[in-house]
């Protein structure tokens, strides 16, 4: 690895700088008597990684200042209880923003649970509005880890416009989401997915490179353009224990300008945004 200057993007300490901001506005908040902005974030089953980012959700929401409520629900749970929650979080005043960590269990369609939370409390950004808002121009809540990655370009001064975006992965909470927020920032997008053909030519041509794919040290660093920024939003762990993500940190590194690492990079941003969104949510409700 080289030894000059280094070149990694410190997601962990931007989320800190975005945390301590949004906790300077909640203890304004308080100073002229409004209410904490409130979450409640609801978890179905004991998938154990979803457990620890719903444990990092919780201890960031009490950091600033927010109210946050934890609804643990049992893997058998049936969609209509689900969807019967968000209708009494969707009438709740205290509640700003409601989170529903995914994955769900096989027997609750995704879909109908995202868009039965009301889309001003859909502080995940995932109901159709919001995505809807995005795919515009007009952004209103946006989807967190995408929105994490556009704050990490900024606050590292890369400015997307006129680059060559290539994301990798079209999921609906990264990959589609991450396409339109390069497009809104002026970049020419090119979204690959498992059928692209040539992912190595794409990349050939790609300034900034965007790797959600879900597969562990998928990206090599000889596909890429020298001089390339790499956003890896790949969480992978191995058999090991060990946590990677979808890009091969040690050959990317050599190539690229600027690259997140994993842990440490993408994922506290996706977190922080969660805490921006909530309380934008909050504004917004107020507001309204
Ligand atoms: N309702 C949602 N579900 C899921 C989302 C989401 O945005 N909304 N995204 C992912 C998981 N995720 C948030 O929920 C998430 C993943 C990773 C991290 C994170 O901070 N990772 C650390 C490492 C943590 C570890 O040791 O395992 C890092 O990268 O440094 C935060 C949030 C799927 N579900």
């Amino acid at each position: 690895m080289s030894e000059t200057a280094d070149k990694r993007i410190d997601g962990k300490a931007v989320a800190a700088n975005l945390r301590k901001e949004i906790a300077e506005k909640v203890k304004q908040r308080r100073e002229k008597g409004l209410p904490a902005p409130g979450l409640a974030v609801v978890l179905v089953g004991e998938d154990p990684a979803s457990q620890v980012y719903v444990g990092s959700k919780v201890r960031a929401c009490e950091e600033v200042g927010f109210l946050s409520r934890n609804y643990r629900l049992d893997a058998s749970t049936a969609e209509a209880e689900l969807l019967a929650l968000i209708d009494e979080l969707n009438a709740d005043p205290e509640i700003h923003g409601i989170l529903v960590q995914l994955p769900l269990p096989k027997q609750i369609d995704v879909q109908s649970v995202i868009e039965r939370i009301n889309p001003k409390k859909d502080v995940d950004g995932f109901h159709p509005y919001n995505l809807g808002r995005l795919a515009g121009k007009a952004p209103t809540l946006r989807p967190c880890t995408p929105y994490g990655c556009m704050r990490l370009l900024e606050a590292y001064g890369i400015d997307p416009m006129g680059k060559n975006a290539v994301v990798i992965g079209a999921s609906n909470i990264v990959g589609r989401p991450v396409a339109l927020e390069l497009l809104m920032a002026r970049a020419t997008v090119t979204v690959c997915h498992s059928k692209t053909k040539d992912l190595p030519g794409e990349l050939a041509r790609a300034d900034i490179v965007i790797a959600a794919v879900g597969i562990p040290n998928f990206v090599k660093g000889e596909w890429l353009k020298p001089g390339a920024v790499v956003i890896d939003v790949g969480i992978n762990r191995l058999e090991t224990g060990k946590l990677v993500g979808d890009v091969d940190f040690e050959s990317a590194y050599e190539k690229a300008s600027a690259i997140t690492p994993v842990p440490g990079g993408v994922g506290p941003m996706t977190i922080a945004c969660l805490l921006q969104n909530t309380l934008e949510a909050c504004e917004a409700i107020e507001n309204a």
